[in-house]
């Protein structure tokens, strides 16, 4: 038997292989999951992994060793341990103090660095960290996983040209245990089942049309938003950052045939009144847009019906969609007794310098908002589940950020790098001397843009 092999039915008697209900880090669901993270607790299994790792590597011109965050540092540190190359450890995140370094240990521009990597899916995870060690002026030649889900993830890496070798793929492992009768019937049909799923590669690199995304949202106002979308073919959102009301409508009388949905903060405008929101929400209907009141609550639910029900701006008798944190959890946004046709957008991710959320939070709030039915979608800075709308602020053609911590984006980086559904453009229209031009302009953009990923 092949020393890999022989391995691998080693490991597997780890557990390595789990079958049941699983959500990946790229929001896929899957029946199977892979992990070798019990593998650090058996120092022999660490260096036999560690030894078939280093003969497979195609050139052995690298200088450093860095492993992909969390479950590749034991097996990148037992690597470097065995071969004495030295280690740098890279930060999923910022501390935020000391050194702020994503990069730790001893390391110049210039050298060249091998990177290990676990399981690669969609290959986002390595990708962060080819960025990382490239923005210390590192070369990357060479990656390697240790197992391929053959989900697109080391097409997309050789796509950007990083040569990668990975010791396992999925098929191969499923024949070896199959060959081997280490298999039960259901797990078998698990196996089956997740290859047939995962038949069409790269299905990380496709978008869904706005026409398939509206079979799998449920709330009626977001399959509103994507009719408004689809028909005016335009998917921008103007933010009114606006303090008074005849600016509000002016702009919106410029802008209002190129939008699916203008998006305010009420409570910035000075001279507030309802006849002013009755206006907006006639010609709303005139020229079919939607209105969305940017409020992000953020209290406890009782405390969020009262600021939407009840004080002068009483949201929830005007608004389509009101945007919300989840900061104080799932059960903040139940009992909101909200109309059935409004609708909730959390907010997952700012787009802000600096923002405090961090991959773990953002990953329970986007399954929070899929579990909750007036979720209609997410403020988010990286693809998420088919079944939330994506919208995305910091949208600029020109800027790339401010003196206050605002973080900008073209339209085509929305929807190629971040997989957006709605662009929310404020000061680029608003402020510009012609709002009709420059709004038509950015429906333009985010429309092409929305195209070619198609
Ligand atoms: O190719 P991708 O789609 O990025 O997915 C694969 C990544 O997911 C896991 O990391 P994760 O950060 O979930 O867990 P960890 O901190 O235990 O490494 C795994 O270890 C890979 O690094
Ligand atoms: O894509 C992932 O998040 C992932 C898949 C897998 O099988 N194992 C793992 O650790 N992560």
């Amino acid at each position: 038997m092949e020393k890999k092999e022989k391995f691998f039915l080693e490991i597997y008697n780890l557990g390595i292989i789990k079958f049941g209900n699983f959500t990946l880090k790229s929001g896929m669901n899957t029946p199977i999951y892979i992990d070798f993270r019990p593998i650090a607790s058996r120092p022999n299994l660490l260096i036999k992994l560690s030894d078939l790792l280093i003969h497979n590597v195609p050139s052995y011109d690298f200088e450093l060793i860095c492993g992909v965050p969390y479950a590749a540092l034991p097996i990148a540190t037992t690597l470097s341990l065995r071969s004495k190359i030295p280690l740098i450890i890279k930060r999923k995140e910022n501390k935020g103090y000391g050194t702020k370094r994503m990069i730790e240990g001893i390391y110049k521009a210039g050298q060249n660095c091998l990177i290990i990597e676990d399981v690669i899916t969609s290959g986002d995870s390595l990708l962060k960290t080819i960025i990382d060690l490239e923005k210390e002026g590192l070369i990357i030649k060479n990656i390697m996983s240790i197992l391929d889900r053959e989900q697109g993830g080391i097409e997309n890496i050789k796509k950007k040209g990083y040569n990668i070798r990975t010791l396992f793929r999925i098929k191969e492992v499923f024949k070896i245990l199959k060959n081997k009768s280490f298999l039960k019937k259901k797990e078998i049909h698990m196996i089956q089942f997740f290859l047939k799923k995962n038949n069409t590669k790269n299905i990380q690199n496709k978008r869904i049309s706005y026409e398939e995304k509206k079979e799998k949202i449920s709330h009626p106002i977001g399959k509103k938003l994507i009719d408004i979308t689809l028909k005016k073919k335009t998917n921008l959102i103007v933010s009114a950052d606006l303090i008074d009301t005849k600016n509000i409508l002016k702009l919106v009388n410029l802008i209002g045939d190129r939008i699916c949905g203008l998006k305010l903060h009420v409570d910035i405008i000075n001279d507030f009144s309802y006849s002013f929101i009755n206006y907006l929400k006639k010609i709303s209907e005139e020229k079919n847009f939607l209105l969305l009141e940017d409020r992000k609550l953020g209290d406890v639910s009782s405390t969020n019906s009262l600021q939407l029900h009840y004080g002068i701006h009483k949201i929830s008798s005007w608004a389509d969609i009101v945007t919300v944190h989840l900061l104080a959890g799932s059960m903040s946004i139940q009992n909101l007794n909200i109309p059935s046709n409004m609708g909730l957008i959390t907010i997952s991710e700012m787009s802000s310098y600096g923002k405090l959320s961090n991959d773990n939070y953002i990953r329970k709030v986007l399954n929070i908002s899929l579990k909750n039915p007036e979720v209609i979608g997410t403020v988010a800075q990286r693809k998420v589940d088919d079944r939330l709308l994506l919208f995305t602020p910091g949208i600029h053609f020109y800027k790339k950020e401010n003196n206050v911590g605002n973080r900008y984006i073209h339209p085509i980086q929305a929807f190629k790098e971040k997989g957006s559904d709605f662009i929310i453009v404020g000061k680029a229209i608003f402020l510009s001397e012609n709002p009709k031009m420059m709004a038509e302009e950015y429906r333009n953009a985010g429309w092409k843009a929305y195209e070619n990923e198609l």
